[in-house]
C-alpha cells in the first residue's frame, strides 16, 4: 500500500506535486492525467529521484523518504522508465544482474535471474547483447529487472509505449500476472485509458498536481471532471 500525505514538490515557481494526500491499496492501481499532470514527478519521488519540499510517502507503513534510491530498491521497489534503459553491450541476462547484484545473496543470483526471465518469456534469448533486441524485448527486459529479488512496489512509467496492440496485449497479460506470481503491487502510468481500465481495479488521477479523482477505475473514468480534464480523449 502507498500513503502519500500532504506532498509538495516545487521546482522554481513550479509545483508539479501540489498538497497530494492519496492511498493506493489496490494490487495493480493506474496514475492518469494530462501532460504536465506531474505522474512521473510522483514516480520520481517514490524512487528517489526527486527530493519533495513538504510531506510524507510511505510503503506498507515504511517511510521512503529517508532512505536513497538505492535503499529503496533494497526495501522492493522497483521501476522502469518512460524511455526504456537496456544497456546495449549487456547480455540480457547481464542487464537483470545488474539489479540482481544489489538485491539478491550471490549464491541465489543465477536462479533469481533465471526466474525472472522465465516470468518475461525472455529465456530463449538469454545471451543477445541489448542491441541486438527489438523494442518488445527491450520492454520485457525492463519488467524483467522490476521482477527480480521480491519487490514490493513495482512503477511502470508508459511500460507499453511503442508496442504493437498484440505485443501491448502480451505485456498486458504479464503485468496482469505480478500481484498473484511475484507478491508485488503495481502502480502504472499510461496515457492509454484503455490499458488502464484493462489492468488497474483503482485508478488516481492528477491534473497540474492536484488529485482530480481517485477511486474503481470505471468509477473515475465516468467522473465528469475527468472527463473535462482530458476534453475528450476518452
Ligand atoms: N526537473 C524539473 N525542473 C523543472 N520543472 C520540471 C522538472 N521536472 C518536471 N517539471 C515540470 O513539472 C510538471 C510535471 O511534469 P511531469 O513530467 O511530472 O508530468 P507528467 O504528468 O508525467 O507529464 P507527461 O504525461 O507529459 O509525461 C511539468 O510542468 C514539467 O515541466
Amino acid at each position: 500500500m502507498i500513503a502519500i500525505d500532504n506532498l509538495v514538490v516545487q521546482f522554481g515557481g513550479v509545483k508539479p506535486i501540489n498538497e497530494l494526500t492519496a492511498t493506493l491499496a489496490a494490487p495493480i492501481a493506474g496514475l492518469i492525467g494530462p501532460n504536465g499532470a506531474g505522474k512521473t514527478t510522483l514516480l520520481n519521488v517514490l524512487s528517489g529521484f526527486v527530493r519533495p519540499a513538504r510531506g510524507s510517502v510511505a510503503l506498507n507503513g515504511e517511510q521512503l523518504l529517508d532512505l536513497a534510491p538505492l535503499q529503496r530498491v533494497r526495501a522492493g521497489l522497483r521501476r522502469s522508465f518512460q524511455t526504456e534503459q537496456v544497456v546495449e553491450d549487456l547480455t540480457v541476462s547481464g542487464n537483470l544482474a545488474a539489479i540482481a547484484d544489489h538485491v539478491v545473496a550471490p549464491l541465489n543470483r543465477a536462479a533469481a535471474i533465471d526466474a525472472a526471465l522465465a516470468f518475461v518469456g525472455l529465456r530463449p534469448v538469454t545471451d543477445k547483447l541489448g542491441q541486438s533486441l527489438n523494442l518488445f524485448q527491450r520492454r520485457l527486459v525492463e519488467l524483467g529487472k522490476c521482477v527480480i529479488g521480491n519487490p514490493r512496489l513495482i512503477l511502470l512509467d508508459e511500460p507499453a509505449a511503442g508496442l504493437t496492440e498484440e505485443e501491448g496485449g502480451m505485456f498486458r497479460e504479464l503485468v496482469l500476472r505480478i500481484p498473484a506470481e511475484v507478491g508485488a503491487q503495481v502502480l502504472v502510468i499510461d496515457h492509454d485509458v484503455e490499458l488502464i481500465r484493462a489492468m488497474c481495479s483503482e485508478t488516481m488521477v492528477l491534473d497540474y498536481g492536484k488529485l482530480l479523482a481517485l477511486g474503481p477505475t470505471e468509477a473515475v473514468l465516468a467522473d465528469p471532471n475527468v472527463r473535462r480534464a482530458y476534453l475528450g480523449e476518452f
